[in-house]
């Protein structure tokens, strides 16, 4: 199958060049993705900046009723939708079906926001004056997205954006762009109005430089890695683009000496080789007490030789493919890393590359213990399968190794002492916690992002998720009939 790009309504022509994307499950080819240039992304841009005048005039409530539609629609094609999903991503099916069920809750969520959208009333210091602020649509915003989430983050950019009055480009991941012809075909069985929603697919290169560098498109909402990122932000902050970006994680569980050990490794196991360690809040370091690493450290081996590898589709696989050759290589780099840097290898390790596992791109689970905190190993994202059990002697040591990296996504702990848990979420340098849980699992009705380089002080999801696609306008009625000034003192 060909893709072609989603402009104004219209399924575009054939394109000059395209890549091709292979599932990478077992290497077959899926489709044709074009690789399109700065003349689509004007064509693009123009499209939707033509719509949004007309589109920030319908009522918020009449724009949250597509949303409506879209949620019941993605409900419908479920299942259909986590089996592309898993074919092109490569997660096991039932993270797939969790994955778009993030989106269907997203439409449903941001669609009751179109009947809020909530600003201020406060008083003016002045008689017969009436103060408030409203939240104002900002134009046409552009959404570039990875390949490890590709429904749910474009979901969180998209839904909030056109609630608000805004009219989209949506660049999806190369690898990924099965999922943005799939919500294509929804936008344009619901009669979303032409042009609120475009889809442009080509490298961040070409069509996310273009994308920044358009006087048009006001907003850009990245997520990806923090290396593109950081060029993101010089590129966008050059145009004096507001920027909202979400990037990489190092991410920690703690285990304190009071922890239920067999609730930690679930809750490690869960985190650390769900999507093969291709999430960005993926648990990556373990923060183990002394005096309970033995213990943890041997359950957890015990554990691992479960976890069933293979094709995502296979119900019964636990840890699927990673996505494609380059990302081997990578995770295999660190595996090397990490021996030089004198940890302990103690389980997997390996490019899985025979019988079933030949033609896809497989890593086993593994284990590293004995890591130094502040090796390449413990501090950079590997973005695979690969654990590093560090031991520390205290909470107090704990919360500093986990605050060492240069991110700040999300952290967890295990413990049964409430003053602990407590103390531990005030000092986590992370902009989500989780207690007695993974480091993964957030609901879309809470603010997403984090600190340091995985972001920029915006927030996907949640209400916060409207920061970014809105301005903030302060409206002053005077019915007094004369000239009152602020400020100065008529008495
Ligand atoms: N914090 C979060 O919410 C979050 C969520 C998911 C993934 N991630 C991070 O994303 C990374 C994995 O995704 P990836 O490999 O697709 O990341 P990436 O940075 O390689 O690519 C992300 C997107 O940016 C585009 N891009 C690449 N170069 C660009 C450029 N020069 N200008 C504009 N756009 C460009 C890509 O085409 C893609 O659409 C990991 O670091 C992961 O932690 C973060």
């Amino acid at each position: 199958m060909k893709l072609t790009n989603y402009i104004d309504g219209v399924w575009q022509g054939e394109a000059a060049s395209y890549a091709v994307v292979l599932n990478p499950a077992n290497g077959e080819e899926l489709a044709q993705v074009p690789l399109s240039t700065e003349e689509e992304v004007q064509q693009a841009v123009a499209a939707a900046k033509k719509a949004q005048k007309k589109w920030a005039l319908v009522p918020a409530p009449k724009r949250a009723d597509y949303l409506y539609e879209i949620g019941r629609m993605m409900k419908d094609k479920k299942e259909h939708l986590a089996q592309v999903l898993t074919k092109e991503m490569g997660k096991v099916i039932e993270e797939a079906r969790g994955e778009v069920q993030e989106g269907i809750d997203m439409a449903f969520y941001m669609a009751g926001e179109g009947r809020r959208l909530i600003g201020e009333t406060v008083p003016s210091e002045l008689q017969d004056k009436f103060a408030m602020s409203v939240r104002a649509p900002i134009g046409v915003v552009g959404l570039i997205t990875p390949w490890n989430f590709p429904i749910a983050i474009a979901t969180w950019k998209s839904f909030p954006a056109i609630v608000a009055g805004n009219t989209f480009i949506w660049k999806p991941a190369t690898e990924t762009p099965l999922m943005a012809y799939e919500m294509a075909l929804i936008f344009e069985e619901v009669g979303l109005p032409h042009g609120v929603a475009n889809i442009v697919f080509g490298s961040g290169s070409d069509v996310g430089t273009a994308l920044i560098e358009h006087p048009d498109v006001r907003v850009i909402s990245f997520t990806g890695s923090t290396e593109t990122g950081r060029h993101v932000a010089e590129l966008g902050g050059r145009h004096l683009k507001k920027v909202s970006l979400e990037m990489g994680g190092k991410n920690a569980v703690i285990v304190l000496e009071d922890a239920d050990i067999e609730l930690a490794v679930e809750g490690i196991l869960w985190s650390a080789f769900g999507t093969a360690g291709q999430r960005c809040t993926a648990c990556s370091r373990v923060i183990v007490h002394k005096d309970v690493k033995e213990e943890l450290q041997k359950r957890l081996l015990e554990s691992m030789q479960d976890l069933t590898m293979g094709d995502g589709l296979d119900e019964t696989v636990k840890v699927g493919p990673v996505i494609n050759e380059k990302a081997l290589e990578k995770i295999q780099s660190y595996i090397e890393i990490g021996k030089s840097e004198g940890a302990n290898l103690v389980a997997g390790g390996h490019v899985l590359n025979e019988g079933k596992f030949a033609t896809g791109h497989y890593f086993e689970p593994t284990l590293f213990t004995d890591v130094a905190w502040d090796s390449r190993l413990a501090q950079e994202e590997i973005f695979g399968p690969v654990v590093s059990l560090i031991t520390v002697s205290s909470l107090d040591e704990a919360i500093e190794v986990n605050n060492s990296v240069a991110y700040g996504l999300s952290s967890s702990i295990f413990s049964q002492d409430v003053n602990k848990v407590f103390r531990a979420q005030r000092d986590l340098d992370t902009g989500i916690v989780y207690i007695n849980a993974g480091t993964t699992g957030a609901e879309i009705h809470l603010p997403f992002g984090g600190t340091k380089g995985t972001g920029n002080g915006h927030r996907d999801s949640g209400v916060a998720a409207l920061d970014v696609f809105t301005e903030w306008k302060s409206i002053y009625i005077d019915y007094s009939g004369k000239l009152q000034r602020a400020q100065i003192d008529t008495e």
